[in-house]
């Protein structure tokens, strides 16, 4: 197949890959129900308790029962990180960019298998399931050639300038020790094995916890690592509650740094933790987002619309990236909004492992509860609803099995307290604005910098870059408006509250972060 799957080309895939997506779901349909175990030191491993998980789109398909890690398995991942750190440290680079580029090669040949897995346990439709196993494959690919391009980071430097005496210098850069990787649902395996494999190949052994509501992703990763030959102890994988076996890694001496991608709150939290103790140790923070468009009166419209509505409404609006803030110049605002409610009213919502269901369930019934709350508040906070504000398992008989809800789009008044809080389903707040740099004060209005979107002249772009308080921007573009960056395409990390580091996924200066400089210097 000659068509390459990113976020930005997922509309349009090949019959072939519909097909053989189709055949992946009835083999793994045909295993649900199993009994999934955690994956420490190099074998699978009881827990003292297991959960039963169902799919979020229908609440009466039993996916499997799935292992609930405590605070004595975290330690047993974490001693078992900690025993196999010397020996993996001291494996060649070039080793260790084979393996872990032979954990994507392995990952890849199961790209169907895994996405049917991600549709099932997240709600998510097969382009975004497919999108998410492929770019997992990629981050595995870029991140060992990334390493060994850069040589290890390994650099010579002058001799020191004295008579008499050969002083030579090196700047060298090493791992850190076992690196802990938390993950969130929404992209449980992507943002599993992105940062997992970063930590390996810069020599790092990782203990991995999954979100609650997504156990299975974590444990297919934890199969390809184990079957690329990883030695023991490299890769652990735990899963559980974040108020048990997170915190129970994240309090552990071996902890010596952290990956986490999730809400502001826990990652302000984790932030605070690892710079207390006994010596600050590095927190790579990924968090939320309240992602800001902006239309002026020379945009395309219609493409405004298709990028809106895909990056507002894909995955159900939650993603990081989604589009949550709309500001649309006041002389186009009734023609976007027509177009915009075109496009809404042809989604189609329901059960995701059917191809013309483009929009899935939320993930759970927390979710699907904030989401009724949500319409409440801007019913009864002054704003127009323009469409959607039905949860669709009270009102569809057919959907009732599963967390559905309507894309929702409201005109809202400025002073609403929802356009300054993530809410993490589809609901995408407008305002018509007079004057553009009113609107880029809105939109740089909020803690958060994540992305952020555009759609004016080409002469306008420069003016939107320059002011823009966000660390991915995209202009013009309608296969997204804010979401849908890929590795290797677009670095991919957050601005103010919404990241610690200021460095982005797959950039040129993420893999250094999970590296500790060492300046040597040895005199003849
Ligand atoms: N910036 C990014 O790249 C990015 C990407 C995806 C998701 N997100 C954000 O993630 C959030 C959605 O994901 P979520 O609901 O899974 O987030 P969450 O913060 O609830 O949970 C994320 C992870 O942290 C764990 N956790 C929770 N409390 C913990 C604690 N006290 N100690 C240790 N671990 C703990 C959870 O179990 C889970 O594995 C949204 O805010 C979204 O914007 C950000
Ligand atoms: N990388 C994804 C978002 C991941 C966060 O949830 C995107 O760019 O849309």
């Amino acid at each position: 197949m000659s068509f390459r799957l990113t976020y930005a080309t997922m509309y349009n895939p090949p019959e072939a890959m519909h097909e053989r997506f189709e055949e992946a779901m009835k083999r793994v349909e045909a295993k649900a129900g199993a009994r999934h175990p955690l994956f420490i030191d190099g074998a699978d491993c009881d827990a003292a308790q297991y959960v039963e998980r169902h799919a979020p789109f229908d609440r009466t398909l039993r996916l499997g029962s799935f292992a609930l890690a405590d605070a004595t398995d975290a330690h047993a991942a974490m001693e078992a990180a900690r025993a196999a750190y010397p020996a993996w440290r001291a494996t060649s680079v070039a080793e260790r960019a084979r393996l872990v580029r032979r954990v994507g090669d392995l990952m890849e040949e199961r790209v169907y298998d895994i996405a049917a897995a991600l549709t099932l346990e997240v709600g998510k439709n097969r382009m975004e399931a497919l999108g998410e196993t492929q770019e997992t494959v990629d981050f595995f690919h870029h991140y060992a050639d990334d390493f060994e391009s850069h040589a290890g980071y390994t650099n010579a430097l002058p001799d020191d300038p004295i008579d008499g005496m050969a002083s030579h210098n090196a700047s060298v850069m090493r791992p850190y020790g076992v690196w802990v990787v938390i993950a969130p649902f929404n992209f449980p395996l992507a943002l599993a094995g992105g940062p997992t494999a970063a930590a390996l190949v810069t020599g790092n052994t990782v203990v991995l916890k999954g979100a609650g509501d997504t156990p299975w992703a974590g444990r297919l990763l934890a199969d390809c690592i184990r079957d690329a030959g990883l030695p023991p102890g490299v890769f652990n994988y735990v899963s559980g509650a974040g108020r048990d076996v997170g915190e129970a890694l994240v309090r552990h001496p071996h902890t010596a740094g952290i990956t986490f991608t999730g809400s502001v709150p826990v990652g302000r939290q984790l932030m605070q933790q690892m710079t207390s103790g006994t010596y600050p140790r590095p927190c790579i923070a990924e968090m939320g987002g309240k992602n800001p468009c902006i239309v002026t009166e020379h945009a395309d419209l219609d493409r405004a619309a298709a990028g809106i509505v895909r990056s507002a409404y894909g995955m159900g609006g939650q993603k990081c990236s989604a589009l949550s803030r709309l500001y649309v110049h006041e002389s186009v605002a009734d023609a976007l909004i027509e177009r915009m409610q075109a496009q809404i009213a042809a989604i189609r919502v329901g059960d995701p492992r059917r191809r013309e269901h483009w929009l899935g369930p939320v993930v759970n019934a927390t979710a699907y509860a904030s989401y009724g709350q949500y319409a409440e508040a801007l019913r009864t906070g002054g704003a127009h609803l323009l469409s959607g504000g039905a949860r669709l398992g009270e009102v569809e008989p057919t959907l009732a099995n599963g967390y559905y809800v309507e894309p929702l789009l409201a005109e809202a008044p400025l002073s609403h307290p929802l356009w300054q809080h993530e809410m993490f389903v589809p609901i995408l707040m407008l305002h018509r604005y007079q004057d553009r740099d009113e609107a880029m004060r809105l939109a740089n209005d909020s803690p958060m910098g994540l992305t952020a979107g555009f759609f004016g002249s080409d002469d306008e772009v420069a003016w939107f870059h320059d002011h823009i308080e966000a660390g991915v921007t995209y202009a013009n573009r309608p296969q997204g408006a804010t979401t849908g960056a890929w590795p290797g395409y677009q670095p991919f990390g957050g601005w103010k509250g919404s990241g610690s580091t200021g460095k982005a996924i797959a950039s040129f200066y993420y893999l250094a972060q999970y590296l500790r400089e060492q300046s040597r210097t040895v005199v003849e």
